[in-house]
C-alpha cells in the first residue's frame, strides 16, 4: 500500500509551524526513513500519518484514498513505539494477541497468526514469559510480532531500537529489514541516527527546521547533499566546511598555505562554503611544503581521524589509514585528493567537483582567498 503526503503542515497554536508543507509519495513495499535532529518533528509527522494527532493543513492518502480525517483503526496500519508499549501483566503470546482479540477475531485465527508472528521473530520458546522476564531485544521482537500479527501492510516505527545497546541494534537492524522485505511491508521508520537510516532505508527524508531538506536514496544523500545541513548530518566523521571568499575574474589558484581547490564551473566573486569530506583529504608528514600542524589524533584501529590546523587558522579533519607515523604537533602537508562541494554562503549546494576547472574556453584559474 502506498502513502502520499500532500502539503502537510502541523501547528499547535495556528502560527508556529512544527512541520511545514511536507510532500512525498511512499511507494508500496518501500522502506522509508524519516531522519533529523531531536525536536524537528519526526514523531509528529509519524503520529499524523497514524491518525493519533490531527493534521493542521494538507492531505494524507493511503492507496489513493483520502484518509486525512479517518481514525487510526480505519487506516490499515500498525505502529511500533520506542518503549514497545507492552502490557507487563500479559505474557508474550497474549501481548501479541491483544489487538486481534480487541478486533473480535475468531480464536483459531488469532492463534494461527500469533504462532506465525512469534516464529518469524524467533520467540516461540518465550511465548509464556512476561515482558519483565525478557531482554530488551526480545521485548523489541514482541512489539514486532504484534505488528506482524495484525497483518497490516503499513507499519510505522518510531525509534524502535533506541533502547538497545549498539551490538543488538546492529542485529535488529538487519532483522527488521529482512522482515520488511519478506512481508512486503510499506515501512516508515523514524530515527535520529543517520547510520540506521542509511543502512536500512530505500529512501530517506531529511527534516530540519520544520521543512524537508532532501528526499533521496542513502547514496544520493551522501554524494549529492542538497545543502550544508544534509552534508554535515550524513557521514562520519563530519564533512569539513570551509568559509572562503572567491575573488577575481574566474581566477582560481592556490592560495599560499591553503588547500588546492579547483572547480569545473565558473562562480561569481563572493563568499562560499567549500565542503570536503575527511576522506577526500590526504596528509603527509614527509613533505617539505607543509601547510598545517596536527592538533589531535583519534585512533580507530585501521584508520585515524587527524585534526589539523591549516596555516590560515582553519581547522580540518582528515581520515587516513596512516595510524603509526603521525604525531600531535607534527608539521604536515594537507592536500585535497577527492571530491569537494561548493555551497552558497547560506548553505545551498552549487557544485560538486572532482577537480579540473574549465570555463569552457580555457583553463583559467579562479582566485580563492580565505575570509577568516
Ligand atoms: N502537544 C504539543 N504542543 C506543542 N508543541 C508540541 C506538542 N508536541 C510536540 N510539540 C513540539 O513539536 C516539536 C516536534 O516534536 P517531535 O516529538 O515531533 O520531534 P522529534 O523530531 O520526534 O524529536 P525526538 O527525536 O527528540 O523524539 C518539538 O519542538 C515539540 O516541543
Amino acid at each position: 500500500m502506498s502513502i502520499e503526503l500532500i502539503n502537510i503542515s502541523k501547528t499547535y497554536n495556528g502560527s508556529d509551524f512544527i512541520l511545514s508543507d511536507i510532500s512525498v509519495k511512499i511507494e508500496t513495499g518501500e522502506f522509508f526513513a524519516i531522519v533529523g535532529p531531536s525536536g524537528c518533528g519526526k514523531s509528529t509527522l509519524l503520529r499524523m500519518i497514524a491518525g493519533l494527532i490531527p493534521i493542521s493543513n494538507g492531505q494524507l492518502k493511503i492507496d489513493d484514498n483520502d484518509v486525512t480525517n479517518l481514525p487510526p483503526q480505519e487506516r490499515a496500519l500498525t505502529m511500533v513505539f520506542q518503549n514497545y508499549a507492552l502490557f507487563p501483566f500479559l505474557n508474550v503470546k497474549d501481548n501479541v494477541a491483544f489487538g486481534l482479540k480487541a478486533r473480535k477475531m475468531a480464536s483459531s485465527e488469532i492463534s494461527t497468526r500469533v504462532d506465525h508472528a512469534l516464529e518469524l521473530v524467533n520467540l516461540t520458546d518465550f511465548s509464556d514469559r512476561k515482558p519483565g522476564e525478557l531482554s530488551g531485544g526480545q521485548r523489541q521482537r514482541v512489539a514486532l510480532a504484534r505488528a506482524i500479527a495484525s497483518d497490516a501492510k503499513i507499519c510505522l516505527m518510531d525509534e524502535p531500537l533506541s533502547n538497545l545497546d549498539a551490538q543488538l541494534r546492529n542485529k535488529m537492524r538487519s532483522e527488521i529489514r529482512e522482515l520488511q522485505q519478506k512481508l512486503g511491508l510499506t515501512l516508515i521508520y523514524v530515527t535520529h541516527d543517520q547510520i540506521e537510516a542509511m543502512t536500512m532505508a530505500d529512501r530517506i527524508m531529511v527534516l530540519n527546521n520544520a521543512k524537508t531538506q532532501q528526499i533521496d536514496s542513502a547514496s544520493n544523500i551522501y554524494d549529492t547533499p542538497s545543502n550544508t545541513f544534509v552534508a554535515s548530518f550524513f557521514g562520519t566523521p563530519q564533512m569539513n566546511l570551509l568559509a572562503l571568499t572567491l575573488k577575481g575574474n574566474n581566477e582560481f589558484s592556490d592560495v599560499e598555505h591553503s588547500l588546492n581547490f579547483s572547480v569545473t564551473n565558473s562562480l561569481k566573486a563572493g563568499n562560499y562554503l567549500v565542503g570536503v569530506r575527511p576522506n577526500s583529504l590526504s596528509i603527509d608528514n614527509n613533505s617539505n611544503k607543509t601547510n598545517a600542524v596536527i592538533t589531535n589524533i583519534e585512533y580507530l584501529g585501521t584508520r585515524s581521524i587527524v585534526h589539523a590546523k591549516l596555516d590560515n587558522s582553519m581547522e580540518v579533519r582528515i581520515e587516513t589509514s596512516n595510524t603509526e607515523t603521525l604525531s600531535v604537533t607534527d608539521r604536515v602537508s594537507v592536500r585535497l585528493t577527492g571530491n569537494h562541494y561548493i555551497f552558497s554562503a547560506d548553505g545551498q549546494r552549487l557544485l560538486n567537483t572532482n577537480g579540473g576547472y574549465t570555463d569552457g574556453n580555457s583553463s583559467k584559474k579562479l582566485q580563492l582567498q580565505h575570509s577568516i
